[in-house]
Parts: structure tokens; C-alpha cells; sequence
């Protein structure tokens, strides 16, 4: 089963309307960056390594439709949009990692039409590469995994969040490749129920056997089912290891540690932001507070009723038995390690 999230397409970029999900499969045709910016702020397309995949599609669609021959005049107004793509979410560090990525690139250019041309090139590069890097985040988290066991998640790090393969589920499309069998448990996770709508929808598609509870069955189910391992994106790492990811995660991480039960974050290079030394630095989003009082559309609150709505929380290092990247699995001292393996990527990409 292949479902590609995001697809470019010369003069436009089709996503997959993850909001619509599950009830209806809906491809939807991005013209313009305000669409791009639009479609991440409203959820369409969503999950770290997808939101940076889009934005760089996003910054090519602008480029290719730019008419113009003064090439400084072009890139300073690539820049604005570069600018205007980084204020569609502030969480996922992979938007600015990758909108980033594109202007260096465009920055080589010696005309526009080159400038477009590389910023259509980066674009595809990063989307390829992220195929392979989540293959190996699979490949490396599997390898913590045993034939049979269970695995607990929340919100969606699967395919649908990335270019392929996904980073938490990851492990269940290599796990089916190679004949072994993985049980998920899945958090629905509220408020905007990436876990029941996604999550469930995308290993029930995958073949996997999947079971939906609430968020707040997650105690009694690990105290209760057999679970071997809680695996879980992320949207930031800081230097030290602090982990954002989607609401909920950091009482999941409390959890697992109360029941002896390993905690994983599973995650590409392109999530770590060293230059965010802890958890306190990681910006978090907050959103609508419709998202809390309204439930497809309907009122479940009373009208006028106050909502603290933070789209993410933050996981001490502590708390966190491993992270697996796509170059092995981090642990101990993340301070010291993921800058180790920080460098050691650079040198290995200036080779
Ligand atoms: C591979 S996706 C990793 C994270 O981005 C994911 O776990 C998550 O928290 C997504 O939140 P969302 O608000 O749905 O974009």
C-alpha cells in the first residue's frame, strides 16, 4: 500500500487531505503559497517531515510562477516567502529546516531560471531523502522490536506524516515487509484525534491489528495488556534531548516509566535543532480553542467557556529510553551524543 501525502506536480503540489480523513480519501490540488501556508496551518497536511516537505514545494510553486528577471529582486522576495511559510506552524523544527535548505540552494543561482530550477530540485531531493531516512528508522527501530510484540503510540508519525514509511509506525511497514508481525495500540488523541482518525485508519490499511483507546486508557492499558514498547515522533528535539511532540506525549513518557515499559521517540536528523538547548527553549503552539469545544463542528462545551489548548508538550530527556534516527539509536548521554552524530552527519555529507 502506497498513500503519498504530498505530490508535485510542475504547477501544482496535490496533497492529501488529512482532515478529511477517515471517512473520505480527498486529494486536493495546491496552487498558489497561500494554499501551501493554508493547508499547514489547517491540518491538511501535517506531521513534522510532511509540513517540511510541503513548504519546500511550496517555495518552488512561488518560484516557478514569479515572473521576473532581476535575480537579487527575486531572491529577496523569496526570502519574504520563505518568511511566510515559517509563520504557518512554529513547533516542527523540519518547516525551517527545510524552507531553510531551499534558500541556500536558490541562493547559488546566477539567474532566476535557475533559481527555479534548483528550488525544484531541492525540493524533490528533500522528499527522496526523506523516503530512505525514515526506511532506516524503521529498519533501526525494528531491531528493538520482537516478532509478536506490541507497541503503544500516539497522534500519527506514519506514512501520511512523512514521504513514505512514517517514524514511529515505521517499524510496522518494515515489520510486514519481512513477514513479522507487530499489534499496535493507538491513543486517539484529542483534541484533534490524529490517533483514531489516522493513526487507526493507516495501520488498518497496512493490515496491522490495531486497537483504539483514549488517551486517558493509556495507565490502565499498560498496566493491564501486554505492551513491550511506547513509540512516539516528535516535532523537536532540543540539544539535551527534550522532545516535543503532539499533546500528551510527556504523560505517555510519565507512564511508561511508572510501568517499566521502554520509551522511544523516533525521529530524523532533520527534528534535532541543536541550536534549542532544552525542552523550556522549544516553542509550543497553541491553537483555536474550537478544536477543545467543538467536536465536528457540534458544541460539546458550554458557549464562552476557557480553553488551554497547546498543540505539543514537551518529554525531558530523562524520560526517554532511545531515540532512533535514521543513523542508529541515540541514548545515555543525548547532550553528548547527538552532537557526536551531529557531526559526524556533516562530515559525511561535505565528502
Ligand atoms: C512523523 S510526524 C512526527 C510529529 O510531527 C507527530 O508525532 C506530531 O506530533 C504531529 O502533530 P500534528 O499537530 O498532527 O502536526
Amino acid at each position: 500500500m502506497t498513500i503519498q501525502s504530498v505530490e508535485w506536480k510542475n504547477d501544482a503540489i496535490v496533497i492529501l487531505d488529512q482532515q478529511q480523513l477517515p471517512n473520505e480519501i480527498i486529494y486536493e490540488h495546491l496552487t498558489t503559497i497561500e494554499h501551501v501556508w493554508e493547508s499547514i496551518t489547517y491540518l491538511k497536511v501535517r506531521g513534522a517531515p510532511a509540513i517540511g516537505i510541503v513548504a519546500a514545494f511550496g517555495l518552488a510553486l512561488w518560484a516557478r510562477s514569479k515572473q521576473s528577471n532581476h535575480l537579487e529582486l527575486f531572491l529577496d522576495e523569496f526570502e519574504k516567502q520563505r518568511d511566510y511559510l515559517a509563520s504557518s506552524r512554529p513547533t516542527a523544527v523540519n518547516l525551517f529546516w527545510a524552507i531553510d535548505r531551499i534558500v541556500k540552494k536558490v541562493k547559488r543561482a546566477q539567474s532566476v531560471a535557475e533559481a527555479k530550477d534548483l528550488a525544484v530540485a531541492e525540493a524533490l531531493a528533500i522528499q527522496k531523502e526523506d523516503v530512505q531516512t525514515c526506511r532506516r528508522i524503521g529498519e533501526n527501530g525494528l531491531s528493538l522490536l520482537k516478532d509478536g510484540n506490541t507497541v503503544m503510540t500516539i497522534c500519527n508519525a506514519g506514512a501520511i506524516a512523512t514521504a513514505k514509511y512514517g517514524t514511529a509506525l515505521a517499524p510496522f511497514y518494515l515489520a510486514k515487509e519481512k513477514g513479522l508481525t507487530l499489534k499496535a495500540f493507538a491513543c486517539e488523541t484529542r483534541p484533534v484525534l490524529q490517533g483514531s482518525r489516522l493513526t487507526a485508519w493507516e495501520l488498518q490499511q497496512l493490515g496491522v491489528d490495531v486497537t483504539l483507546i483514549t488517551d486517558s486508557m493509556a495507565a490502565h492499558t499498560l498496566k493491564t495488556k501486554e505492551i513491550n514498547a511506547v513509540i512516539v515522533g516528535a516535532d523537536r528535539i532540543a540539544a539535551n534531548g527534550d522532545t516535543a511532540n503532539k499533546i500528551g506525549t510527556y504523560g505517555l513518557a510519565l507512564l511508561a516509566k511508572a510501568h517499566d515499559i521502554p520509551f522511544y521517540v523516533a525521529a530524523p536528523f532533520s527534528t534535532i535543532d541543536l541550536n534549542t538547548l532544552t525542552g523550556d527553549d522549544i516553542p509550543i503552539e497553541e491553537r483555536a480553542a474550537e478544536e477543545i469545544t467543538h467536536l465536528q463542528g457540534k458544541a460539546i462545551a458550554p458557549a464562552a467557556t476557557k480553553v488551554f489548548n497547546p498543540a505539543f508538550d514537551v518529554t525531558p530527556s530523562e524520560l526517554i529510553t532511545g531515540i532512533i534516527t535514521e543513523y542508529g539509536v541515540v541514548r545515555g548521554d543525548y547532550q553528548t551524543e547527538l552532537t557526536r552524530l551531529y557531526s559526524n552527519e556533516i562530515e559525511t555529507l561535505q565528502v
